[in-house]
């Protein structure tokens, strides 16, 4: 299959320009492990759109750099006045501190002139102007992956433009836990915007975790293992480690010119082993700890003094912004410091350069280093570590890894880990790594270079952009299939005409009156059957042509209240219980199922329940819910959110539960308890009681279910549904073949019903009960017609 053309967007494009007269421009490689990754992205057709690097007012200097940058495939987005208080200040001083868990800096809290808002509305300007270049180059087929904090903004406006396009959002930095990201004003915009895009990627299940997180308890939608799930729709939300080119860096260092780089440096440096650096100079990398704990290891280690030194590569970056400036006097402070205290006339054991460096000395170094040092505070992945253990190759240095940093989780296994902030815990690292055996250095080496090697960026790029394709080809083939409105005719029609019918009927919703006829209780929900259906149900009913089911997730008790007086089967607590109002309830609940949560939970919804006036909890044996529709709607969803927490940190930490946000309410019920794999139970209970001989010709399957339970449309589909069902028997778990065929239904005698729900498995739409009161009117009156 072709592949998509890819417009990639991200703040900064892979070469930083400079103007060197009225027409003419020289370029840099930018820095930053986004651009390294990005350049590996060979098997697409590329377009890359993103900002110079430089601010270009006149007219001839746009066009002149624009046809220089399309040499390179590389589209730029002029910002202009907005570029400062964009990049330097909502995206670098506000954004990237919350999401590296630093808090915003204490400057712009009382900043008068800029301020937040200020900053936001820049922020919103930028990824306008993002989007009116994406917008032109944009031809229909395309892929546009977004990247990083710079444009959260970006997918809503690229979808509101045009619902079709096909939009990913890649997260390159750590997604801080909801409790850090809630601090953000902004907090639900940004959100909702990235949760328009098809397929939202992260580099750890950490970072998803804590993003899911976040949109359960800011927005109160629900999280799944799919992705997030928003009145039926679903984005998709997945981890997509990212790596580096291996081979460029395995070549590289095996250059002619590279390895005379490897003898010099050598020899520069005298015999002492090399402890390297590699970062950003940014308050995130944690290098005044690394100083620190280089420090303490000279201080307790006096047989390594001038036999071992740190050099350190601080290439600039975000010069504009105060904190990077104060972080690079504090690093020239310690190097000082140190140098001072531990120095010889020949030799000191720090340098500290203040510059990028050029790739073939970058690998040569890389190569010849004893100990990579890596205390990233926090760091969406650290690229230098999986560059240095591609270019080891004789020496088998020794990995010292931040725990913090998103490469800890792929690398971890064959480097050294450490807290940054305990300095006492790196310097006793770097004496190990020091110290280490050959036999030592060698398995861990081989552990990490394995991996390096089998974890490309190509690798990386291929399975977002497949699970993109995959994901908008799917939604495109559902797209066709979107529910239709009800073809009502049909339905009485097939009704009249069949002769062994099964209606599924949910209860809360479908049966019940619709919310805004009623009158708020203040109790708890309006459990009551809808007044209008009470003597047309009873018809339907008593038709032994028919056979009705409620299946609804209410609880025994409920059911029994309403429907008692019918003839009828009655499904409880999402068909965990069954009776038909003949009989008595049989469970079926599986044998095995662990309920031990329960009374946890039940501890915390009660607590909430108190304190949240007019929320009520429904309880049953196998789930709870906790709904705070008839609360003050603000207040319900912080009150969530904080009962989420609870949840999180005690009774569910390691219970097999499904935690369902819904729209009002919060439910916990044992996993895999969903209307879907209940139906075959009920359908092997209804048969057996029946001894049903002829088939089941005719399926009407209305409900207003949440997206776990509607499994249950998809459950009779006729297009899935192989011919022959074979339920359980009555009492029994193991399958049991029944001679007759037990469904047959085909597109026109299958009819489910969503109510009130845009994106939905269902084929066809209701708007409310209201509309399903007149529908069981019109099947008693048409019945025989
Ligand atoms: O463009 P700058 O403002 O100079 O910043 C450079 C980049 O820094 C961040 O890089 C992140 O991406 C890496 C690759 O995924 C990852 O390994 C690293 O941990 C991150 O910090 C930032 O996210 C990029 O947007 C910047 O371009
Ligand atoms: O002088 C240099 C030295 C290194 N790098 C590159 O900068 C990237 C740093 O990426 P990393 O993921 O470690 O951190 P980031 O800077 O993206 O936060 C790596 O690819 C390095 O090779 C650079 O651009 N200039």
């Amino acid at each position: 299959m072709a592949r998509p053309r890819l417009l990639v967007v991200s703040m900064s494009l892979p070469v930083t320009a400079k103007r060197t007269g009225e027409e003419s421009w020289s370029f840099t490689m930018s820095p930053g492990g986004l651009v390294s990754a990005l350049l590996g992205l060979k098997e697409f057709e590329t377009k890359w759109i993103g900002w110079p690097g430089v601010d270009v007012h006149d007219a001839i200097g746009k066009k002149t750099l624009s046809i220089t940058l399309a040499e390179k495939g590389c589209i730029p987005v002029f910002l202009e006045e907005v570029c400062d208080q964009y990049y330097n200040g909502y995206c670098n001083n506000i954004l990237w501190p919350i999401f590296h868990y630093l808090g915003t800096p204490p400057e712009y809290r009382n900043d008068a002139t800029i301020t937040y808002q200020s900053q936001y509305d820049a922020y919103k300007k930028a990824n306008q102007i993002f989007f009116d270049v994406v917008k032109e180059h944009y031809e229909e087929g395309d892929v546009v992956w977004c990247h990083d904090y710079h444009v959260m903004l970006l997918p809503q406006y690229l979808k509101e433009y045009n619902s079709k396009m096909k939009v990913g959002w890649f997260l390159h930095t750590p997604f801080p836990s909801s409790e850090m990201y809630k601090t953000l004003p902004s907090r639900s915009d940004l959100l909702r915007s990235v949760l328009t895009a098809d397929l939202v990627g992260f580099h750890t299940y950490d970072f998803a975790r804590h993003f899911l997180n976040a949109c359960m308890c800011i927005l109160g939608v629900e999280a799944t293992s799919e992705g997030v799930v928003d009145h039926g729709k679903v984005t998709r939300v997945a981890v997509f480690p990212i790596g580096i080119e291996p081979e460029r860096f395995i070549n590289t260092s095996e250059l002619s010119e590279v390895v005379q780089y490897m003898k010099k440096f050598k020899n520069d440096f005298g015999g002492r082993k090399l402890i390297l650096g590699v970062d950003r100079l940014d308050t995130i990398k944690g290098i005044p700890q690394k100083y620190q704990a280089f420090e303490k290891f000279l201080e307790e280690n006096e047989e390594w003094r001038g036999k071992v030194m740190l050099l350190q590569i601080a290439v600039p970056t975000r010069n504009g912004i105060g904190e990077y400036q104060k972080i690079k006097d504090q690093c020239h402070y310690h190097v000082g410091r140190i140098n001072g205290r531990f120095g010889s006339i020949s030799a000191v054991p720090i340098i500290h350069l203040d510059c990028s460096i050029d790739f073939n000395q970058l690998c040569a170094l890389y190569a010849i280093t004893d100990v990579l040092l890596v205390t990233s505070l926090r760091d969406g992945m650290n690229l230098v570590s999986s560059e240095f253990i591609a270019c080891q190759k004789e020496e088998k240095g020794v990995l010292i890894l931040s725990e913090f940093a998103g490469a800890g989780q792929s690398l971890g296994a064959g480097a050294l880990l450490v807290n940054p902030w305990n300095i006492k815990e790196v310097s006793t690292a770097i004496g190990e790594a020091l110290n280490m055996s050959h036999e030592e250095k060698e398995r861990k080496h081989k552990i990490n270079f394995q991996y390096v090697k089998t974890h490309s960026t190509q690798q990386w790029a291929d399975d977002f952009m497949n699970k993109l394709i995959e994901i908008t080809t799917n939604a495109e083939l559902r797209a066709g299939k979107a529910p239709l409105e009800l073809p009502e005719h049909d339905v009485i029609q097939q009704y009249s005409k069949s002769n062994n019918r099964l209606l599924i009927l949910g209860f809360y919703g479908t049966l019940t009156q619709p919310m805004k006829n009623q009158e708020r209780r203040g109790d708890g929900m309006n459990l009551d059957l809808h007044p209008q259906l009470k003597e047309r149900l009873k018809e339907l009913c008593s038709d032994p042509k028919t056979t009705v089911v409620v299946l609804s997730r209410s609880e025994k008790g409920i059911l029994d209240k309403n429907f008692g007086e019918y003839n009828m089967w009655l499904a409880a607590e999402n068909g965990m219980f069954l009776r038909h109002t003949s009989g008595e309830w049989v469970t079926r609940i599986p044998e095995h199922m662990n309920l031990e949560w329960i009374d946890g939970v039940k501890h915390v919804f009660k607590y909430f329940t108190e304190r949240t006036p007019g929320s009520y909890l429904e309880t049953s044996e196998t789930s709870l819910v906790w709904n705070y529709e008839y609360a003050d709607a603000e207040f319900g969803r912080a009150q969530a959110r904080d009962m989420l927490q609870h949840l999180w940190a005690g009774p569910i930490s390691n219970a097999s539960v499904d935690v369902v946000r819904g729209e009002q309410s919060v439910e916990v019920h044992a996993v895999g308890v969903t209307k879907g794999s209940a139906m075959e139970r009920i359908l092997g209970e209804i048969v057996h009681n029946k001894s049903m001989t002829a088939p089941i010709d005719y399926v009407l399957c209305i409900g207003c279910f949440l997206g776990k339970d509607e499994d249950v449309y998809t459950f009779f589909e006729p297009e899935l549904t192989k011919k022959t069902k074979s339920p359980p028997s009555s009492g029994s778990d193991s399958p049991k073949k029944v001679s007759s065929t037990i469904v047959d239904l085909k597109g026109e005698n299958y009819f489910s019903i969503a109510i009130g729900q845009t994106h939905t498995k269902a084929r066809y739409l209701l708007d409310s009960s209201d509309d399903v009161v007149q529908l069981i009117h019109k099947l008693c009156t048409h019945k025989n017609a």
